[in-house]
């Protein structure tokens, strides 16, 4: 059964809250951190579960309701997991544009066969700041980098990442579809099964 009726979505990423958003449906009512305040909390952690947990922490505090927190980035094999943690700080914070051409110019000598990666997810819910028991779900979606930006969907690296099942990339993907094979969306779904929703 669902322990709460009201969630605090602890995301200031506007592709991650729709994603999100979709994906939880009506199950329970959703609000945005950003209602309560557009301060984003440093991402200190070593790990996407940590760094989950923190900001979901953090919104539980600032809201007072349970927070689910979204913590995720690209794992290039040829890096040896870089960006990882650091995807959205790749380029120094800069944001998706230049973190796709800092990706594209490091990988440019990479041979198609070494260029696997996997889109991690982590969710951390916590029913309260202090919650000694998150409840953690984890998702990976396995691609490939391309040479060049592809699609107009999505957000963040989704027009460099080719999604080999669906022979195209992830920004080309119908928002329904990426909801249904992304990493979000297998942390979603364990999370829903674990809740019972
Ligand atoms: O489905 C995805 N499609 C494309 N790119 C993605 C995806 N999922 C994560 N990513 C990238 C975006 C960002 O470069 C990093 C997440 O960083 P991450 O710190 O978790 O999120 P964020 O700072 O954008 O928002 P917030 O921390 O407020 O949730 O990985
Ligand atoms: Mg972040």
């Amino acid at each position: 059964m669902m322990p709460f009726s009201e969630l605090v979505l602890a995301s200031h990423n506007a592709g991650k809250l729709k994603e999100l958003q979709a994906m939880l449906g009506d199950a329970v009512r959703v609000r945005s951190v950003a209602e309560f305040s557009t301060v984003e909390p440093e991402e200190t952690g070593l790990s996407f579960v940590e760094n989950a947990i923190l900001k979901a922490r953090n919104a539980a505090r600032i809201s007072g309701l349970p927070a689910l927190a979204d913590d995720s980035g690209l794992a290039v094999d040829a890096l040896g997991g870089a960006p990882g943690i650091y995807s959205a700080r790749y380029a120094d914070g800069q944001g998706d544009a230049p973190n796709n051409a800092k990706l594209l110019d490091v990988l440019r000598e990479v041979p198609d066969a070494e260029r696997g990666a996997q889109f991690v997810c982590a969710l951390a819910l916590v029913r309260h700041a202090d919650d000694p028991l998150p409840i953690i779900c984890e998702g990976l979606w396995h691609g490939r980098i391309l040479h060049a930006a592809r699609g107009e969907h999505g957000f963040g690296y989704d027009p460099l990442f080719w999604v080999p099942e669906c022979d195209c990339s992830s920004a080309e993907l119908p928002a329904a579809q990426k909801n249904q094979l992304s990493h979000r969306a297998r942390a979603m779904a364990l999370l829903k099964q674990r809740l019972g929703i």
